[in-house]
C-alpha cells in the first residue's frame, strides 16, 4: 500500500528525528519537530528552499546551486555529505543524508539533518559527554603543543586556528578574543572567527570603551559572562542587550583571561539567531580554552621580558665595553685601545700591502703651564689638544688615543712618509691656531707641541713584523719616541721622524 501525500506531510512533521522535506519540483519546504527543536525554531512551514541555506563546511562558501542536497537528492536519486546548515535561527554543521519517497501522487525528497556529534547524544548521554570530551582533550592537546613552540610571528595564526577549531567544536556561530589595554579603559577584538554565513563583526570592535558595557564587565570581572537569552537581560543590562540584538546574539559565553595575575581579556563565543542554554561544559571548555591563551600569552609576555633584559645587558655590556677604552678626561680612545688596535693594525696592514705610520704628540712646556695657569686650566687644554688632533686626522680607519699624561699618539693605518708628515704639520698648525697663551712658550707666547713620526711602507713593515713578531708595536713606539725626543731638542713646536 501506498501512502497519501498528507499521509507523508503528517508523518514526516511528527518525526523527533532533524528532517526536511519537500515535494519534488514544489518550493514549500516542510520539516520535522525534531528539525525545530535542534535549529531552535517554532515555524519554518511555509517558506521555501531559500530560507535553509547550506554552506560548505570547509570553504565556508555558499554551496553552489547544483550541489544543494535536495538538488542532490532529486538528479541523482541520494545525497549524503557534510554542510553547515543555516536557518534564520542558528548555523551548524550537519550530516545531510536523503533521498527520494515515492507516494501513489507524488515524489518526496526527504533529507535527514545531522548535527555533528548528535549521534552520541541520541545514543547515549554519557557516551556523549565522554566522546565530547576526548575530542575538546585531543583540540586542546593540538593547539597546546603548537603554542608551546610558536614564535612572536606565528601566534596570530595559532590563535586563530585554535578559535576556528573551538567554534567548529562547539558548533557555535562567532568565537573571538578581545584584549584589554593597559588601564583597561579600552577592549579591543583581536581575533575573529565566524562560522559559514555569519558577518564578522572584528573591524567594527576596536578600541570599545569598556566604561560603555557596565554589566559585562562587572560579570566578566569575576571571570564569568553567560547569558543563555539576551531578551531576558535585566534592566541594568540595557546597553548590553542594545549591542547583542543589534549583532543578532541571542546567547553569549566569555570567560576572562588573566596574564601576570591581571585582566588581560576574554574569549567568547555567540549563538545568532535563537537563544541556547549554555551547560557546565560548554562553560569549562571555554574556561580550558582560555587558561590554554592565557598561559601562552603569559609565557610570551615572560619571554618578551626576557629578551629585553638581555638587550638592556647587551647594551650596558657594550657601553661598559666602551667606557673601557675611553679616557675619561678627553673622551678620545684611551691607552687600553691604543695599544690593542695598534698591535692589530700592524697585522692587518702587513697582511694587506699597506703602509702604517705612528705619531707621538706632545704638549711643550707643559709643566710650566700647570704651574702658571692651574691644573684645571692644564686639564682644560688636554682636552682641546685631543680635539684638535681628531680633527686634523680625517682618515676612517685613524686613531687618535691618550696615551698617557700629556702625551698623544696617533695610528695612521695605510698612510705613507709624505701623507704623515702632512698630518704633522696640519697638527702643529692647528694647535698654534688655538691661540692657547703660553708665558714660557717661545713661540709668540703660545701653547705648541712636539711631534715624533714613523712611517713604515708595505715591505718595511713586514720585515719588522717578521722581525719582531709581538714586539712590533713596541718597536715603532720605541722609534717614534726617539723621533719625539729629537723634536724636543730640536726646540720644539716640530715634527721629527
Ligand atoms: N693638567 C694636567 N697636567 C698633566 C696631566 N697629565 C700630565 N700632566 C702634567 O704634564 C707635565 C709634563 O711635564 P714634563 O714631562 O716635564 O714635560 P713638559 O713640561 O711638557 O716639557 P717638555 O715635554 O719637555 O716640553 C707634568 O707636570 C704633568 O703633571 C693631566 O691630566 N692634566
Amino acid at each position: 500500500m501506498r501512502l497519501s501525500s498528507e499521509d507523508i506531510v503528517a508523518v514526516l512533521k511528527q518525526m523527533p528525528s532533524s528532517i526536511l522535506f519537500k515535494r519534488i519540483n514544489r518550493e514549500e519546504v516542510y520539516c520535522s519537530t525534531g528539525f525545530e527543536k535542534t535549529f531552535g525554531i517554532t515555524k519554518l512551514n511555509g517558506l521555501d528552499e531559500s530560507s535553509i541555506m547550506f554552506f560548505d563546511s570547509q570553504s565556508k562558501q555558499k554551496t553552489a546551486a547544483n550541489t544543494l542536497p535536495f538538488y542532490i537528492a532529486a538528479t541523482e536519486g541520494a545525497v549524503s555529505q557534510q554542510y553547515r546548515v543555516q536557518t534564520q535561527c542558528r548555523a551548524m554543521n550537519c550530516h545531510v543524508e536523503g533521498g527520494v519517497i515515492t507516494t501513489s501522487e507524488e515524489n518526496w525528497l526527504v533529507l535527514y539533518v545531522r548535527p555533528d556529534g548528535s549521534d552520541l547524544v541520541a545514543n547515549n548521554q554519557q557516551g556523549s559527554a565522554a566522546g565530547k570530551h576526548i575530542v575538546f582533550n585531543q583540540l586542546l592537546s593540538d593547539f597546546s603543543s603548537k603554542l608551546i613552540n610558536a614564535s612572536v610571528d606565528e601566534l596570530d595564526n595559532i590563535i586563530d586556528q585554535a578559535l576556528a577549531g573551538f567554534g567548529e567544536f562547539s558548533n557555535v556561530d562567532r568565537c573571538y578574543l578581545f584584549e584589554f589595554n593597559e588601564d583597561m579603559a579600552l577592549m579591543s577584538n583581536t581575533h575573529e572567527w565566524v562560522a559559514a554565513g555569519v558577518t564578522p563583526f572584528i573591524d567594527e570592535l576596536q578600541n570599545m570603551p569598556t566604561s560603555s558595557l557596565p554589566f559585562f564587565m562587572s560579570h566578566i570581572a569575576n571571570g564569568l559572562f553567560k547569558v543563555d537569552d539576551v531578551s531576558s537581560l535585566p534592566e541594568s543590562a540595557a546597553a548590553e542587550k542594545a549591542v547583542f540584538e543589534e549583532e543578532r546574539i541571542f546567547s553569549i559565553l566569555c570567560v576572562r583571561i588573566m596574564v601576570n595575575d591581571t585582566p588581560y581579556g576574554f574569549i567568547g563565543c555567540d549563538i545568532i539567531g535563537s537563544p541556547y542554554s549554555w551547560n557546565t561544559f560548554d562553560i569549562q571548555y571555554l574556561r580550558r580554552i582560555g587558561e590554554m591563551l592565557g598561559n601562552t600569552l603569559q609565557s610570551l609576555h615572560n619571554r618578551k621580558i626576557l629578551q629585553k633584559m638581555q638587550l638592556e645587558l647587551l647594551e650596558a655590556n657594550k657601553q661598559l665595553e666602551q667606557l673601557a677604552n675611553i679616557d675619561g678626561l678627553t673622551g678620545i680612545a684611551n691607552r687600553r685601545l691604543f695599544d690593542t688596535t695598534l698591535k692589530r693594525d700592524i697585522q692587518r696592514c702587513q697582511e694587506q700591502g699597506l703602509a702604517l705610520s705612528l705619531l707621538l704628540i706632545d704638549v711643550d712646556f707643559f709643566k710650566q703651564y700647570n704651574d702658571d695657569y692651574g691644573h684645571v686650566a692644564g686639564d682644560k687644554v688636554l682636552i682641546k689638544i685631543a680635539e684638535t688632533l681628531s680633527n686634523s686626522c680625517l682618515g676612517s680607519d685613524d686613531l687618535v688615543a691618550r696615551y698617557g699624561g700629556e702625551e698623544f699618539a696617533i695610528i695612521l693605518p695605510g698612510t705613507d712618509n709624505i701623507a704623515a708628515k702632512a698630518i704633522a704639520s696640519r697638527i702643529l698648525r692647528n694647535v698654534t691656531l688655538l691661540n692657547i697663551p703660553h708665558e714660557a712658550s717661545a713661540y709668540d707666547k703660545k701653547l705648541t707641541v712636539s711631534v715624533g713620526l714613523i712611517s713604515q711602507s708595505n715591505d718595511a713593515l713586514r720585515s719588522v713584523y717578521q722581525r719582531q713578531g709581538e714586539q712590533s708595536a713596541m718597536w715603532l713606539l720605541n722609534h717614534a719616541d726617539e723621533a719625539l725626543y729629537r723634536a724636543k731638542n730640536d726646540g720644539r713646536n716640530c715634527s721629527r721622524s
